[in-house]
């Protein structure tokens, strides 16, 4: 194994040691709030995970956990009553949501204000529009991984895989933002590996462990794994093949303790800019 690992874990920490010191400043403490409809087991680790990560930093968090037969009425009524609170900051929708609940409808409901997945389509609109808003938390953490470990990226050829509005998507935007030269594959892609073969940073948010192999990297490369996937034996991996990868690329993050915590890391700190964005710096 030749490549750099790349800790988001460690810098996750970080960022929220400094948001925690700024929040101390505050004469308000932060309020966000998760929704969580049903059990979706994939979401449990995260809603802890977010909770703990939000109260450590001394943000108001709150998880509001609505019964898997909620309506869409139902759920759109509770997301109009955090819209109007003003203790509130940040709203986030888990995903997914249970079948009866059209999901546009619910990222729709939230204020773009207070929308700190970023998942809005205002808010994404701003973002494909260069223009200033809340920017989803995974790719703001896979960029905050790149800052932090030195990745120039001026110019680099960058592909992302996967297109999602929550994470392909807006992650080739950040990039684009970032002068890289992107390409965005997907399932309908004719040649994956020759499209990753060429890219000097790989992002992969495919959701299917281990598809990206190590003969698909360039030697050198800058592999960015997004993926989090459970298998049936209950470990969790990522969407890259690691071992076989982690010898040809420069740099890698790994699965869990990666992207993972960034995302968390983000959310705690796309609630307190919504914050000072909606109250001032208080
Ligand atoms: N680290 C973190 O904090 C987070 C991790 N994740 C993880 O990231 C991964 C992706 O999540 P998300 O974007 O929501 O997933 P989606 O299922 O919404 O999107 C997956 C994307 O990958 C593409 N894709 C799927 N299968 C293939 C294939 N065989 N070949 C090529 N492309 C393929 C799809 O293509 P098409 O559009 O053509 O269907 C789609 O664009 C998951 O593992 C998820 O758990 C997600 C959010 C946060
Ligand atoms: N509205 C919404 N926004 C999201 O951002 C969102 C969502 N819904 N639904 C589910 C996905 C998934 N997701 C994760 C974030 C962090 C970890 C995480 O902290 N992972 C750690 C540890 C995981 C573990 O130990 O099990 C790690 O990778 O190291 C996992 C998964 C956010 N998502």
């Amino acid at each position: 194994m030749s490549a750099r690992i790349l800790d988001g874990k460690a810098i996750a920490a970080r960022i929220r040691a400094r948001l925690a010191e700024r929040v101390a400043t505050l004469s308000f403490r932060p309020g966000l709030r998760v929704v969580r409809v049903g059990e979706d087991p994939a979401s449990g680790v995260y809603v802890r995970n977010k909770d703990k990560a939000a109260t450590a930093a001394g943000f108001d968090s709150a998880t509001i956990h609505l019964p898997a037969e909620t309506s869409e009425a139902e759920l759109l009524a509770t997301i109009a009553r955090l819209n109007a609170d003003p203790a509130v900051d940040g709203i986030l929708v888990q995903l997914p949501l249970p079948p009866q609940i059209r999901t546009e409808a619910a990222i729709a409901a939230v204020d773009p204000a207070k929308d700190v997945d970023g998942f809005h389509p205002l808010n994404a609109g701003r973002l494909a529009a260069g223009q200033p808003g809340l920017v989803p938390c995974t790719p703001r953490g896979v960029m905050h991984i790149l800052a932090e470990s030195g990745v120039a990226l001026r110019g680099a050829r960058a592909v992302v895989l996967g297109r999602s509005q929550i994470v392909g998507r807006p992650m080739a935007q950040l990039l684009l933002g970032a002068d890289c030269t992107v390409t965005i594959a997907h399932s309908r892609t004719k040649d994956l590996a020759a499209e990753c073969r060429r890219a000097e940073v790989l992002v992969a948010a495919v959701g299917r462990p281990g598809m990206v192999r190590g003969d698909w990297i360039a030697p050198g490369a800058v592999v960015i794994d997004v993926g989090i996937n459970r298998l049936p034996d209950g470990r969790l991996v990522g969407d890259v093949a690691f071992a076989e990868a982690a010898a040809v690329a420069g740099a890698i993050t790994p699965v869990p303790g990666g992207v993972g915590p960034m995302t968390i890391a983000c959310l705690l700190e796309n609630t307190l800019d919504a914050a000072l964005a909606r109250r001032g710096a208080g």
